[in-house]
This record gives structure tokens, C-alpha cells and sequence, in this order.
């Protein structure tokens, strides 16, 4: 093996194809999902346990700053699932494992996802 191989690990300079942005993206998205679970269970908690719980929910969800965190749970939530059902409809044979759908694939989740989050900002707004 070669000692002195081309390293490059200037950041700056790196540029990732959309397959690579779409794979980071799910592990983050279904990151931010899981955390997300958590916050949303108390959330449904909070709200059914007595009106003045109920009251104190939808008091809390009516800041601008939870609106927004609750928008980008919703837009992870979109992506995980639009990535998720590309790597299952790969998985199982329905497209193929090319380069070219690959790529195009990648696209169509991620212009999906921007679809469904501008719809998520019109619903929690
Ligand atoms: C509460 C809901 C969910 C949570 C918390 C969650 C979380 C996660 C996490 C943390 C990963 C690992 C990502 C990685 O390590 O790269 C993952 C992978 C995956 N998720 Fe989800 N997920 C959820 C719902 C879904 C749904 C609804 C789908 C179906 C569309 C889905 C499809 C997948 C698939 C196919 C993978 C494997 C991707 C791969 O092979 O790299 N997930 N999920």
C-alpha cells in the first residue's frame, strides 16, 4: 500500500453527494424522532389529565419558540419517513440499487419532505 495517499480533510472543500446528504439526514431525522416521542408523550399526557392540564397544553403550544421546535419535529418526522420508505422500497426490490435511482430517489425524498414541511408550518402556524 501506498504510504503517502491524498488525504483531504479541509471540510470546506469536501462536497457530498445528495446519496451521502439523504444518509445523514435519516440517522439525524430519526434521531431527533426518537427525542421527539418523548416530548410529544408528555405533551398528549399533560393535555388529558384534567382540563386545567388540557388548558396549560395548549398554553404552552401557543409560544412562537415551541411552534418552531414543533414544526422541526414535524419536518424530521416528514423526512424519516420519506427516506425511510426509499430505503424499504430499495430493501425489498421495488427500485433499484443504481447510482442514477440512487440519486434520483434521494432528490424525490428530499423535494417530498420540503412539500410536507411547508405544509407542517401552514398547520402549526
Ligand atoms: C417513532 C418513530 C421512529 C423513530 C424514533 C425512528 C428512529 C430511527 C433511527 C434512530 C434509525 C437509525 C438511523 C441510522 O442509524 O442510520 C432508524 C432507521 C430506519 N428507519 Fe426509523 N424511526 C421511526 C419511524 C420510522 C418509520 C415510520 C419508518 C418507515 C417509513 C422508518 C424507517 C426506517 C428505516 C428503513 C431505517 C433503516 C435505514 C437504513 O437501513 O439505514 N422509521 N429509525
Amino acid at each position: 500500500m501506498k504510504k503517502q495517499r491524498p488525504v483531504n480533510l479541509d471540510l470546506q472543500t469536501i462536497r457530498f453527494p445528495v446519496t451521502a446528504i439523504a444518509s445523514i439526514l435519516h440517522r439525524v431525522s430519526g434521531v431527533i424522532t426518537f427525542v421527539a416521542v418523548g416530548i410529544l408523550l408528555w405533551l398528549l399526557g399533560t393535555s388529558l389529565s384534567s382540563p386545567e392540564g388540557f388548558a396549560h397544553a395548549a398554553a404552552i403550544m401557543n409560544s412562537f419558540f415551541v411552534k418552531f421546535i414543533f414544526w422541526g419535529i414535524l419536518t424530521a418526522l416528514a423526512y424519516h419517513v420519506c427516506g425511510g420508505i426509499r430505503h424499504l422500497l430499495m430493501d425489498f426490490g421495488v427500485i433499484e440499487e443504481s447510482l442514477a435511482v440512487g440519486k434520483l430517489s434521494a432528490y424525490i425524498a428530499i423535494g417530498i419532505t420540503v412539500l410536507l414541511s411547508i405544509l407542517a408550518a401552514v398547520f402549526v402556524a
